[in-house]
């Protein structure tokens, strides 16, 4: 799979602090890259380098494959689509209106406004004056401005921020669906490690302006190693046997807390304890979640 957007050594400076800090990313084809990490952390300024809104103190960006210079930009991100902070509307007019001007903008066909009113679900909108759309309809309208054109690659700088809980769920869905059902690749950022769980399939994590894990959302979760929990009618003993064999135990609540185990080991174990008549009242499996592996990564917790 290659990469869609792939940064080295990116840098931004802004007075004498480096806001975001030697960012080697890799978005790679068909996937939603989620960028994660706390407010202030660096997102918007690291998303606005790649789309050319802000000019890098060191390092590169490149796109599909190129690297991007003052002269190659334009056409190069003519098929990246974005929604970065919260896109402004003439009010006045309706959601379709709104989108012919950007049509022009953009150089795109009038004909695509209808394809993209569909994406988002705004067709029975689409001649209401913005001014009286919801929040969450202004957002997908921001949407369906980004999906203009048909880019191969959308950038979403926090797209739920500011919605309800139904408008960003079904922000969420609508992210989800787009490489399946239109071959996008979606980087997309967010402050709540519950959404990028939600949505992404790839994840880097930015914490102070530096990446501090990046890979897929798989192997984020294979982080939380799995913890077998055993609860026996003695526990003192059983942990003395398994000692003996091994096995590290740690006390915790009314149980023995034992480290990952396979299937079969574990049954040897447990068939141990019944040998020397040790009764087992139940085994659990404990997984970290997925804020204590963030905790672990960042030093810091994070909005859920
Ligand atoms: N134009 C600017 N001039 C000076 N400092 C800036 C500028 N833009 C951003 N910063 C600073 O850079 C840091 C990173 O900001 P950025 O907006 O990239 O973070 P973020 O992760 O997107 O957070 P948020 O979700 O709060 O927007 C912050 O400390 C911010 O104050």
């Amino acid at each position: 799979m290659s990469d869609i957007i792939a940064t080295t050594g990116l840098c931004k400076q802004y007075g004498k602090v480096l806001r975001v800090k030697d960012l080697d990313l890799k978005v790679p084809e068909g996937t939603v890259y989620g960028f994660l990490g706390p407010n202030g952390a660096g997102k918007s300024t690291t998303m606005k380098m790649i789309l050319g809104l802000a000019r890098p103190t060191a390092g590169t960006v490149t796109v599909f494959g190129k690297q991007l210079n003052r002269r190659n930009r334009l056409a190069i991100l003519k098929d990246v689509g974005s929604l970065i902070e919260s896109p402004s509307y003439y009010g006045h007019l309706t959601g379709t209106e709104n989108l012919r001007i950007i049509c022009v903008l953009k150089g795109v066909p009038d004909k695509d406004i209808n394809r993209v009113l569909h994406i988002v679900r705004l067709e029975n909108q689409k001649e209401k004056k913005v001014s009286q759309y919801s929040m969450g309809m202004k957002q997908r309208l921001g949407l369906a401005c980004a999906l203009l054109g048909n880019p191969k690659l959308l950038i979403l700088d926090e797209p739920t921020n500011g919605l309800d809980p139904a408008g960003m769920q079904e922000m969420r869905e609508l992210i989800c669906s787009l490489p399946q059902q239109y071959g996008m690749t979606v980087m997309v950022s967010s402050h709540l490690l519950s959404e990028i769980d939600q949505i992404a399939t790839n994840v880097g994590i930015i914490s102070r302006g530096e990446l501090i894990f990046q890979d897929s959302l798989a192997t984020l979760y294979e982080k939380s190693r799995t913890n077998i929990a055993v609860r026996t009618q003695d526990n003192e003993a059983a942990a003395k046997i398994l000692g003996e064999r091994g096995v590290s135990c740690q006390p915790q609540d009314h149980y023995l807390l034992l480290p990952r185990l396979s299937d079969n080991e574990l049954v040897v174990h447990i068939s141990r304890l019944f040998e020397r008549n040790i009764g087992v009242v139940r085994i659990e499996e404990r997984r970290k979640s997925l804020e204590d592996i963030f905790l672990e990564l960042t030093g810091t917790a994070v909005s859920l």
